[in-house]
């Protein structure tokens, strides 16, 4: 296509965490941006996802201590939910956030926005409410949706997705959640502490993603709040709003007033033109490659709508990467060595890096296990939140992985993250001077501990011994 026929230097389509980022970074390099969205700006994360979920985590903690009675020598009795004021909560927290992600903020940094649904009619045209924009890269930015399974009788039922979860008008009384991944995990234990009576349905094994040792701790404490887990999976759905009945497989019978579907995302991109260009679809997704390039070289496509991670913090790593890519020609590779990704139960599940299982598959007996636990931990101790571990696994004297479950186990994956990326060892995460009281200390006892029998080792103590015998000679 001759270079004046072009509207644009790229097209992005989607305005979520990945499309925000690729669009604004080609942007602020100087390129011609044309940014294409049909719904809310901030996509999934801010609107149906990551915000409100955490927001409504957050009332969920206040209605947790509330009826834990009298702690620390300080009563919270009397302590109330009001589902409108939880709501409240969730939806300031959306609008404070929002601004961040506004078309006037990316209109300032230099992107066209276009309104509408996006359609590719050519491998370098894309058709939005009747206007046909033209470049030589297109971003598919398109996110992905609740996939929901083949369960006979649900789809005649008003059933519960993360996208009219957070709009319900009152509290479930009695609430199913199918599936433990992330979603399911984070919001039974949430709806549970607000005061639902939620009981779990997952096929498989609960957070399958993570440490078995840190998904079995974050499971029984949401028993231990009173979430009900049941293994099976779901076949028939009957009943009318407010009394849902669903049958497993085995025959088991589980009621509630609500059920909410958490079994995992379909990747979006059928249906608007991808299939006539002759893209190769994966298992669930569009197919990329490492620089997030679809089988037509120029097209990328990024976050939720390709194969691979689905994370708010993985979405935005691609649209730096691919505004690189594409703004100044660097061919830039996502690089999964230390990906982290953290479950806000109580207490968090976070990892970086390999878990053991998959440690062991590559390195075999070479793998070493480290363990710290929160119990040790003098914070941990003041705040009387002790249960919870940190899992350091090493080749040798080298992090390649991270599992930690406990409070605030999120926030301690970064040095975690540079140790297994090579920007910091753990020599220098061990020895590092830290502050007292805060967690930061269990992962550094974490990484001195790989160090410990090479620091006091035999010829370390007769160096130390010889020094000795010398200063009690001389002086
Ligand atoms: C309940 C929940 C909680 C979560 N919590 C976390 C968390 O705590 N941490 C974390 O890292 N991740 C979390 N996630 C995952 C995270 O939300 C996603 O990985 C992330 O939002 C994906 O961003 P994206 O840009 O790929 O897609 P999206 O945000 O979905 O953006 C895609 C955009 O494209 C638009 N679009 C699609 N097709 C077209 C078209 N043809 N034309 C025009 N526009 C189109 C859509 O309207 C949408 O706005 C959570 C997910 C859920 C469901
Ligand atoms: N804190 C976070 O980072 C966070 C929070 C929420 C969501 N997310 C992301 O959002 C995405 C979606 O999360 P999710 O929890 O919906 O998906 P998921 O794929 O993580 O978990 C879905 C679970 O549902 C189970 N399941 C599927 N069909 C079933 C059936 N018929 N009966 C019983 N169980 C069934 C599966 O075995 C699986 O364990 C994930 O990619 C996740 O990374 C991240």
């Amino acid at each position: 296509m001759p270079s004046q026929t072009y509207s644009h230097d790229v097209i992005v389509i989607g305005a979520g965490a990945s499309g925000l980022t690729a669009a604004g970074g080609c942007a602020l390099f100087g390129l011609k941006v044309a940014l294409v969205e049909h719904a809310a700006f901030g996509g999934e994360c801010l609107n149906h996802g990551c915000v409100p979920s955490k927001a409504l985590i957050a009332a969920a903690k206040r209605a947790h201590e509330g009826k834990r009675g009298a702690r620390f020598g300080v009563s919270m009795e009397g302590a109330k939910v009001d589902w409108g004021g939880v709501r409240a909560h969730v939806e300031a927290s959306i609008a404070t956030i929002a601004p961040h992600d506004d078309p006037a903020r990316f209109e300032a940094m230099g992107c066209e926005i276009f309104r509408g649904t996006a359609r590719l009619t050519g491998p370098r045209t894309v058709e939005v409410a009747g206007q046909t924009l033209a470049a030589p890269r297109i971003v598919l930015a398109l996110g992905s949706e609740p996939a929901v399974p083949p369960i006979e009788g649900l789809a005649s039922l008003p059933y519960l997705t993360n996208e009219n979860l957070f709009q319900l008008d009152r509290l479930p009384s009695r609430l199913i959640v199918l599936g433990g991944g992330a979603v399911g995990m984070e919001m039974a234990q949430a709806f549970c502490r607000l005061g639902s009576e939620v009981t779990l349905v997952e096929r498989g094994e609960i957070l399958s993603r993570d440490d078995r040792e840190s998904a079995a701790l974050a499971k029984a404490a949401m028993e231990a709040d009173g979430v009900r887990f049941v293994s099976g999976t779901a076949v028939r759905a009957m009943g009318t709003a407010g009394a849902i009945a669903l049958t497993l497989d085995d025959g088991a019978v589980i009621e509630g007033s609500h059920v909410l579907v958490a079994t995992g995302r379909k990747a979006r991109g059928q249906g608007m033109g991808l299939e006539e260009l002759g893209m190769t679809f994966g298992s669930n997704g569009i197919a990329v490659d490492a620089r997030r390039r679809t089988s037509l070289k120029h097209i990328y496509a990024i976050g939720d709508c390709r194969d691979g991670p689905r994370l708010t913090h993985v979405a935005g790593y691609e649209g730096s990467n691919v505004a690189l890519d594409i703004s100044l020609g660097v061919p830039t590779k996502v690089d999964w060595t230390a990906l982290p990704w953290c479950t806000y139960t109580a207490p968090e599940v976070g990892q970086v890096g390999l878990t053991e299982t998959e440690a062991r598959k590559t390195y075999g007996d070479k793998v070493r296990i480290v363990r710290e636990h929160f119990s040790d931990n003098d914070r941990a101790v003041t705040e009387g939140a002790m249960e919870g571990q940190l899992k350091l696994i090493m080749k040798g004297r080298k992090l390649v992985g991270a599992s930690v479950c406990g409070e605030g186990a999120g926030d301690m994956l970064l040095p975690l993250a540079q140790t297994i990326t090579g920007k910091a060892g753990t020599f220098a995460l061990g020895s590092a001077v830290i502050a007292y009281p805060t967690r930061g200390e269990i992962s550094k006892a974490g990484a001195f501990a790989a160090w410990e029998p090479l620091v006091f080792s035999a010829p370390v103590k007769r160096i130390a011994r010889a020094l000795a015998a010398l200063r009690r000679r001389f002086g």
